[in-house]
């Protein structure tokens, strides 16, 4: 019987605790993959210090199991960072945001030495965009956004639709802002997309990992785990 989604992100979760050193204060990312590595750490005989989170989320799972979560303010430097992804391409450029935690993601991302990506096979693709591109804005700035991507940013347009909780209400992230989710983008230059993103007057965060790309991504496929280093 073929492994479940699920099964390929618990063993790509679990095998991510092969970078984090005992001792050592890690960042940790969010999602239903990390949520398998978080399960992970928990277990590990010998404990890491403390982890910086990337999410309301994160940091309940993590202090549920006893693990200390510091301020990203408190921390210079982090050892590794592991985190999911919603499409890795073949350089480790990344998108990421899904679960709408980018910003904070992207944050703790920058504080680490190396980015431990963990992703079922389903999130390998060749080019950037099939997913919708999550971007973190300033509410008023949501319509002067929407636009800037129909009329097309480095060559490529979208549909940015606004993201709705689950009551019908505009979701909002972490950080107290709205996210769009753009449709149909083909993403050919991650990295100055994402900086040309970033320069859209009320953008808070694209959810394009370019300049934070991955460093390894644990790929799970039917035949095992993968390490690709890039
Ligand atoms: O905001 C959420 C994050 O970027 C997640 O890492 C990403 O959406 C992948 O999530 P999952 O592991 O649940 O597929």
């Amino acid at each position: 019987m073929p492994l479940s989604q699920d099964e390929l992100k618990a063993r790509v979760g679990r095998a991510a605790i092969d970078y984090v050193r005992p001792g050592t204060v890690i960042g940790v990312g969010t999602g239903s993959t990390v949520a398998h590595f978080i399960a992970a750490l928990g277990a590990m005989p010998e404990r890491i210090a403390a982890a910086v989170s990337s999410s309301e989320r994160s940091t309940a799972a993590l202090r549920a199991l006893g693990i200390d979560v510091l301020d990203a303010n408190d921390v210079e430097h982090l050892d590794v960072y592991v985190d999911g992804a919603d499409e890795v391409d073949p350089s480790g450029y990344l998108i990421k945001g899904g679960g709408g935690a980018l910003t904070r993601e992207k944050i703790v991302a920058a504080l680490a030495q190396r980015f431990v990506c963990i992703v079922d096979a389903s999130k390998a693709v060749p080019v950037l965009g099939a997913f919708p591109l999550p971007v973190e804005v300033v509410p008023m700035a949501e319509a002067s956004v929407r636009r800037r991507f129909a009329g097309g940013v480095l060559g490529t347009s979208g549909d940015a639709v606004l993201r709705l909780a689950s009551d019908g209400t505009p979701y909002v992230t972490d950080n107290g802002q709205h996210i769009l989710d753009v449709h149909g983008l083909r993403i050919a230059d991650p990295v100055a997309f994402e900086s040309a993103v970033n320069d859209i007057p009320g953008v808070v965060t694209v959810g394009v990992f370019a300049h934070q790309k991955a460093d390894v991504c644990l790929l799970g496929t039917a035949d095992g785990v993968r390490t690709i280093t890039y």
